[in-house]
């Protein structure tokens, strides 16, 4: 389980999150929405330990990211925005190299890199050297490096961004099996269909503040509203101050 409680951060007079707090289960798909600007990445980057909150804190599986790091990140995968691959090792090479970071043997390493460039379709680039790639290309990698130790907890921003349609379903199938092998999912996304689609729960940002948290059905139920698409917008909409 993920745990974060009253978490907020600021960047100069920025206010990024405002004391935001929310559980994420095991075995769940839960979708991150927000306006550009919203804070999504600044909060992911908080749960992996890449930035400290200014105040609150983020337990995983009852570990404290900023005094107990190195043990929460082994239980974490995450893409993080605009993920930054090796260009002089290879598809396959910078997923191998991630998992040995993350202390896996060599025979669990080809067996995990294997599945994950099938279930992905990256027959065409494993070998070749990521210097070059699509942002489709780059993000499957990534994608792969992200979730090749079998972290409890995955954390994807944006994961189906630049991705084509085939790709996308695969990605979503693969989202599916880590649920129903009991593990967490939080992504963000700008599309509602995929949102709606696939998760368990959604929660709404707006301006650095939680404005709504739940079932799709119970979100659109308290916004009064017949799609995801006009409660987001609505909910998105309402007057948040974002400047301290
Ligand atoms: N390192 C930083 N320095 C200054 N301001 C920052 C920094 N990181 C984020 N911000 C600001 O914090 C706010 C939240 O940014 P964040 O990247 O979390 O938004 P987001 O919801 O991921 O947006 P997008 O959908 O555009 O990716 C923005 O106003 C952003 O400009």
């Amino acid at each position: 389980m993920i745990e974060i409680e009253q978490i907020s951060k600021s960047f100069g007079k920025v206010q990024a999150l405002n004391n935001v707090s929310m559980t994420i289960g095991n075995g769940e798909i839960v979708g991150l929405l927000g306006l550009n600007g919203a804070g999504k990445t600044t909060l992911m980057r908080i749960i992996y330990g890449l930035l400290a909150p200014t105040v609150g804190t983020v337990k995983v599986d009852g570990l404290n990211v900023a005094t107990q790091a190195e043990q929460a990140r082994l239980q974490l995968g995450v893409l993080p925005d605009g993920a930054g691959l090796y260009k002089r090792l290879t598809a396959r090479e910078n997923i191998a190299y991630f998992a040995r970071l993350q202390g896996m043997n060599e025979a669990a390493i080809t067996d995990s890199t294997d599945q994950l460039i099938d279930i992905l379709r990256m027959d065409n680039i494993a070998e070749r050297y990521s210097d070059g790639f699509s942002l489709g290309e780059r993000m499957k990698t990534a994608l792969a490096r992200a979730i090749v130790h079998k972290p409890q907890h995955v954390l994807l921003d944006e994961p189906t961004n630049g991705l084509d349609v085939i790709t996308t379903r695969a990605v979503r199938a693969l989202l599916r099996q880590l649920k129903s092998e009991g593990r967490s999912v939080l992504f963000s996304s700008h599309l509602m269909y995929e949102v709606e689609n696939l998760c368990d729960r959604v929660l709404i940002i707006s301006g650095g503040q939680l404005v709504a948290g739940g079932r799709v059905e119970d979100v659109l139920h308290s916004a009064g509203c017949n799609s995801l698409e006009e409660a987001f917008v609505a909910l998105s909409q309402a007057e948040v101050s974002h400047v301290v």
